[in-house]
């Protein structure tokens, strides 16, 4: 297959990396990293080791593949389907967190398959990005059911050695994973804290707020998810993570933008479609936007502030 991965930072070039073994891959990223590849591929440690040598570009020319993959943090999503605009792709597959392939699918011509990942990845420095857990690709139909693309598309991830699963009920988990997104995410970033502070309260009860509330909206919107299934999902990562700082506690220590809009401000807003009132999340949502925009990466009324202009002046890479 021929694969474009756009947004080659930590999940995407790991994913690219990884399917490079099978396939002809292109990463579409920042320098210095796609400097950095094009000079000596991508070197993966950790929980995987692999080296492998992608092609990797700055700038998406609009040349067409097969599959792509898109990797790009929730706010650079709609830019990242403008720029594949310009391309043709038999499928286009999110792996992001939050509900990102709506914005592609309203923005593209392609199909969009909707995916989730719990692989941690981390970009080490440009052309070294860490495996910091294996775990598995969940892909398929966006509004559930099966797919022949699903099939093709997890074939191809599974013949490179990517834990994949094809699931005919995507809606499901990403409100799911939304739903502990939320419960987890906000939560840990605001208190500092590891997602193992999760298991006692006061934090446990804010976070479980959280996901009961995100698990009622998803059922306002359709979608079944109920109280106990999402709350079970949010004790079992909990455990399993415990050691973890969240990404968006990540975010927070490298005082960069955070997905908070993409996780409780989504449900905030799928909230007041349905006229129900979700506090928790309001709340967590409000205090991360005031801690961005007194941080200076984001503008007062949304969007964010270009890199060279925040404090500490770095790149987004
Ligand atoms: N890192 C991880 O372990 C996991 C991440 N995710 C999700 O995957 C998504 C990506 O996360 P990360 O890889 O951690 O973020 P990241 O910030 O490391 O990577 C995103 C990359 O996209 C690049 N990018 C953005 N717009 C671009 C453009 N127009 N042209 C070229 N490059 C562009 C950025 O420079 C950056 O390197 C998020 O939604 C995250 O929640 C999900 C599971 C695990
Ligand atoms: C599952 C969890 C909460 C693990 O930390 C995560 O997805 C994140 O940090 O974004």
């Amino acid at each position: 297959m021929d694969v474009l991965v756009f947004g080659a930072g930590s999940l995407g070039t790991l994913v690219g990396a990884l399917l490079a073994r099978a396939h002809d891959v292109t990463l579409v990223g920042r320098d210095p990293h796609v400097s950095r590849v094009r000079e000596g591929g991508v070197r993966v440690s950790g929980a995987v080791e692999a080296r492998t040598a992608p092609a990797a570009t700055t700038k998406y020319d609009g040349s067409a593949a097969d599959l792509a993959v898109v990797a790009v943090k929730s706010f650079d999503t709609a830019a990242a389907a403008d720029a594949l605009g310009a391309g043709s792709f038999e499928v286009v597959c999110s792996l992001q967190n939050g509900l990102a392939e709506e914005t592609l699918a309203a923005r593209l011509d392609a199909p969009v398959l909707a995916g989730t990942a719990t692989y941690g990845a981390r970009l080490v420095e440009p052309g070294h990005v860490e495996c910091t857990g294996v775990g598995r690709v969940v892909l398929g139909a966006r509004s559930g059911g099966t797919d022949p693309r699903a099939e093709r598309v997890g074939k191809a991830f599974r013949d490179a050695g990517i834990e994949t699963l094809v699931a005919s009920d995507m809606p499901r988990r990403l409100w799911e994973k939304l739903a502990v997104n939320a419960g987890v995410n906000a939560v840990t970033a605001l208190a500092r804290v590891e997602n193992g502070a999760l298991t006692d309260d006061p934090g446990r009860e804010l976070a479980r707020r959280a996901t009961r509330e995100t698990a009622r909206v998803a059922r306002a919107e359709g979608v079944s998810l109920s109280n106990r299934r999402a709350l079970s999902a949010l004790d079992e990562v909990v455990t399993a993570t415990e050691a973890n700082r969240s990404s968006m506690l990540q975010d927070v220590d490298d005082e960069k933008r955070t997905e908070v809009d993409a996780i409780n401000g989504t449900v905030v807003e799928r909230a007041e479609r349905h006229r129900l009132d979700v506090p928790t999340n309001r709340t967590l949502a409000a205090l991360l936007r005031t801690w961005e925009v007194g941080r200076g990466v984001r503008k007062a009324g949304g969007g964010s502030v270009p890199p060279e202009s925040t404090s500490r002046g770095e790149s987004r890479q």
